[in-house]
């Protein structure tokens, strides 16, 4: 197994083409939770993906199955869960407003989950355990799951990749600091967000931020900053890498799970830190130019001639 990850997936309905809910009578069905997005991005790129959590048994749950088998993503450790639903979210972006998100995820069976949901042997034939701030935030035994899985990671030194994609609609910032700092400290490859480290820890300079990160002792981080690109950041120096640029941005949502796939691919394959970075960029390019959070997701040939600028006749 190349990466084991787990958390709540919901199926998202989104208001298309900058029109509201409310006016708005069609919506667009999708399967959205960031653990999968990362999950189908790295199928899509030839890896092999074990995700696990718990789903309703009703067609949401269904649905969630359904599009992660179509991509071979190792789904034998989800549980359905016969008492709770799957939670579900609604999006609606309006032209020069941001995305706006509305959850219906309270006691979803994803908040059911539990560190008895987990087993050793995943974490140990993992080669990377690939981990959200969006799991802690949803239970108490999510937390306490997390933390499972990152002492099994310690114990099999299986590398842990850590986005803290901090969710502010699930749990104040207080409370996100207080788990979330404890967990990148313990990771080995941390991406945040340039934003997402201001909320962690009040740094907006680059250099304020490297001091932060080599106090915290993470070995590794690259953090993201939209369309202005990603640092390297290691031992208290780093290495800028531009982004590629996008035509029309579509829908920026999703765009920090196709990055965290494009690097571990790069990473998975024993490229250097620049170049896991640029599959990071590119898988991100893809998704930001198109509706959704993985439709747009390169498969492997398509990503090798994106970079490759490959100019042969279509069509
Ligand atoms: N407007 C854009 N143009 C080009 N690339 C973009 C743009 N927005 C995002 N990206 C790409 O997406 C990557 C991740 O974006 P961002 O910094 O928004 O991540 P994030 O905040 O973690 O995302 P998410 O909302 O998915 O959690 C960037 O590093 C970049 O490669
Ligand atoms: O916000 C969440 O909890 C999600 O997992 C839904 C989105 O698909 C995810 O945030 C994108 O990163």
């Amino acid at each position: 197994m190349d990466v084991l990850t787990f958390g709540e997936t919901m199926v998202a309905f989104t208001a298309l083409n900058n029109r509201s809910i409310v006016q708005h009578h069609d919506l667009f069905v999708s399967v959205a939770g960031a653990e999968t997005n990362v999950s189908i991005a790295l199928a899509r790129l030839g890896h092999r993906v074990k995700w696990f959590s718990r789903l309703g048994d009703d067609p949401f749950g269904r649905k969630i199955l359904y599009e992660l088998n179509a991509h071979q993503i190792d789904t034998s450790g989800v549980m359905i869960d016969p008492h709770y639903p799957t939670g579900i979210m609604f999006k609606q972006k309006k032209e020069l407003l941001d995305t706006e998100v509305i959850y219906y995820r309270d006691h979803s069976a994803a908040t059911q989950l539990s560190k008895k949901d987990l087993q050793n042997k995943w974490v140990k034939d993992a080669k990377v355990l690939h981990i959200t701030g969006i799991t802690p935030s949803l239970s108490a035994s999510c937390k306490e799951l997390v933390m499972e899985a990152i002492a099994l990671a310690k114990q099999h030194q299986t590398v842990i990749s850590f986005d803290p994609n901090i969710r502010l609609k699930l749990w104040s910032i207080e409370e996100a600091k207080k788990v979330l700092i404890p967990i990148a400290k313990q990771c080995d490859i941390f991406l945040p967000g340039k934003s997402e480290m201001k909320l962690l820890c009040g740094a907006k300079h680059l250099r304020d931020i490297q001091a932060q990160l080599a106090e915290w002792a993470i070995p590794l981080t690259v953090m993201k900053d939209g369309a202005n690109g990603a640092w390297i950041i290691q031992k208290g120096c780093h290495t800028f890498v531009p982004p590629f640029p996008v035509r029309r941005v579509v829908d920026e949502i999703g765009a920090g799970d196709a990055f965290a796939a494009g690097f571990l691919h790069g990473y998975l394959r024993g490229e250097n830190h620049e170049t896991s970075v640029k599959f990071g960029h590119a898988c991100a390019a893809f998704v930001v130019s198109s509706e959704g959070d993985t439709s747009g997701l390169p498969m492997k040939h398509e990503l090798e001639r994106f970079l490759n600028k490959d100019s042969e006749t279509l069509r």
